[in-house]
């Protein structure tokens, strides 16, 4: 009988996912087909202790996580930082994986606001010396309603920390912009679906989400 190999290229993808929305899902995209994943662990975050805001409850966030990357082949849900005690430290789910995957090569999939803010997360060099950071740029005028093509990138050339870029088309949505606009008066979920995928879209209406500033 042939031995199974072991996996040898495994991604994390965290975040809040409040919603998730069509920048996550390229981003997930592009690194399982850039990075050739074997797998990709999509990571809601339990207690983001770095975020001021209240986050929606987990089970919806989980549930729209489902909807939003659940037919992505090589994906997996992976909901230990909800089930985790404290707040979601990066440090301590890579260290998991790592026990998980002895073998194999982590990449840590992240927006270009995340690495510039990277020292100052809990155990970073930690995280650096456990997985490879994979990052998409992000439009710097985030969540502001205007046109694509004037949305600028994020400057990464002053970042002294090792990464490799993920190719992706610069996406000006955020989960911040998402909730501001179900906020504005009575949106239909099809309103929705230019930031977010359509089932999601159809979850935040019907659980009635985001109905009050946050
Ligand atoms: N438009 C985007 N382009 C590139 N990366 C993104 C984009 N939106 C989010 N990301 C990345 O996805 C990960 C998870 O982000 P998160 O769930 O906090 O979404 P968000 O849109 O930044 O949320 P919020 O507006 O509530 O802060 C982070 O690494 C973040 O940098
Ligand atoms: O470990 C940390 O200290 C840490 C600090 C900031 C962010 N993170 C993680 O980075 C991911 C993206 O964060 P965010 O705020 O963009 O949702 C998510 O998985 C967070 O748990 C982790």
């Amino acid at each position: 009988m042939a031995a199974t190999l072991p996996l040898r290229r495994v991604g994390m993808f965290g975040g809040a996912f409040d919603p998730p929305h069509w920048a996550h899902r390229a981003l997930a995209e592009t690194a399982l087909g850039q990075l050739e994943l074997d797998a990709l662990h999509i990571l809601p975050t339990g207690h983001a202790w770095h975020k001021s805001r209240v986050l929606s409850p987990a089970h919806d966030r989980v549930k729209m996580c489902e909807l939003a990357f659940g037919d992505l082949p090589r994906a997996q849900l992976d909901q230990r930082e909800i089930h985790r005690e404290g707040p979601s430290y990066t440090a301590d789910t890579l260290r998991e994986l790592k026990r998980e995957y002895p073998q194999a090569q982590l990449f840590l999939v992240l927006g270009a606001d995340q690495l510039l803010a990277f020292k100052t997360w809990v155990r970073w060099q930690e995280v650096l010396e456990l997985a490879t950071l994979a990052v998409a740029n992000r439009a710097t005028n985030i969540g502001a309603d205007i046109p694509l093509d004037q949305a600028s990138e994020t400057d990464l050339s002053g970042v002294d920390l090792p990464f490799v870029r993920l190719d992706m088309p610069l996406k000006n949505i955020s989960a911040t912009a998402v909730r501001a606009r179900v906020g504005q008066a009575a949106q239909s979920a099809g309103a929705l679906d230019v930031l977010v995928p359509e089932p999601v879209a159809r979850y935040i209406s019907q659980h009635h989400l985001y109905q009050s500033p946050t």
